[in-house]
């Protein structure tokens, strides 16, 4: 058996064209602020690819880019001043920041109805209690990525490995939502291989390549690979790789994300929804995101 391949980059496609005609309903453009901090080559790929993204629905768009030895509060004075201002609806703080500075204080301090990355402990908390709230985009792409392939969830038994804040625990929230069983797994798990071979839904991010095998997937399971490495190649240059051995799960899976284009594009497209929806609640054309 060989597994479907589900296309991410198809799906963030009709994400974007739903968005773009939303957006083309409002009085005034949507406006994306991204801060980044710091050198990251990766870091400042993504945020090229957001902004890009951004310019093409027609959004307003700032970047802004500070130096890796800013100081907490300096971060937390953009983010006040963003907060402030009525032309932006969404803010990003690219992750991850300078060790130095903490980031969950950095996320506390941005305007809830503009924290485009769900990562608010109120958007978290409302996520949890199933009450609205802006969702952190890649779990959010992930939930649209598994019921393009099955539509109710009710009684799945879908793991969850990882438990980072930015994915584990509210993919794990939203499966819960969506009626699916959902066991999670972290650091201290013991025997993931075994929890993982009981998943009918599998999702790995973890960010170790090659973690998940094929002999831990249960047959015509749904495997969901949020995992992005950069792997240095001998010729020069970096190539993408998933927490997923990709060549064995094929052989297993029902259905699985690749990677590149999987997970991937859908997090920049659900960043977009959200600032769509940040945009249309600020402005009075929706109750909550
Ligand atoms: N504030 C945030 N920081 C980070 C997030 C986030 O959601 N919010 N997620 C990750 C990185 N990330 C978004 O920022 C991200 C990662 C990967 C991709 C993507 O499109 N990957 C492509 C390959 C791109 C490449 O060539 O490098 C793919 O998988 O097809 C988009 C966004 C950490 N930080």
């Amino acid at each position: 058996m060989t597994a479907q391949i589900i296309d991410g980059r198809a799906l963030a496609r009709k994400v974007l064209e739903d968005v773009g005609k939303g957006a083309a309903q409002l009085a005034r453009r949507p406006g994306l602020a991204v801060i980044i901090a710091g050198d990251d080559p990766a870091s400042h790929v993504y945020v090229r690819n957001k902004v890009r993204r951004a310019e093409e629905l027609g959004f307003l768009t700032e970047t802004i880019q500070l130096p890796d030895d800013i100081d907490e509060g300096a971060v937390l004075d953009e983010v006040a001043t963003l907060n402030a201002r009525d032309e932006i609806d969404g803010i990003l703080v690219q992750l991850p920041l300078p060790e130095h500075v903490n980031t969950l204080r950095v996320m506390a301090a941005v305007d809830p109805a503009k924290d485009v990355d769900g990562l608010h402990a109120l958007n978290a908390g409302r996520l949890t209690q199933g009450s609205g709230g802006l969702i952190p985009c890649t779990p959010s792409g992930c939930m649209k990525l598994i019921q393009s392939i099955i539509p109710d969830l009710t009684g799945f038994h879908a793991v969850v490995i990882g438990s980072s804040n930015i994915v584990g625990k509210p993919m794990a929230a939203l499966l819960l939502e969506a009626k699916a069983t959902v066991t999670q797994t972290h650091i201290h798990t013991r025997d993931t291989r075994f929890i993982a071979r009981g998943a009918d839904i599998l999702i790995s991010a973890v960010g170790r390549p090659g973690l998940v095998r094929g002999d831990w997937i249960k047959p015509r399971a749904i495997v969901i690979d949020v995992g992005t490495t950069r792997v240095p190649k001998v010729e020069g240059g970096y190539r993408i790789v998933g927490d997923v051995d990709f060549e064995e799960a094929r052989d297993v899976a029902g259905a699985i994300t690749p990677v590149p284009g999987g997970v991937g594009p859908m997090t920049i497209a659900c960043l977009m929804e959200n600032t769509l929806n940040a945009a249309l609640v600020r402005q009075g054309e929706l109750v909550s995101a």
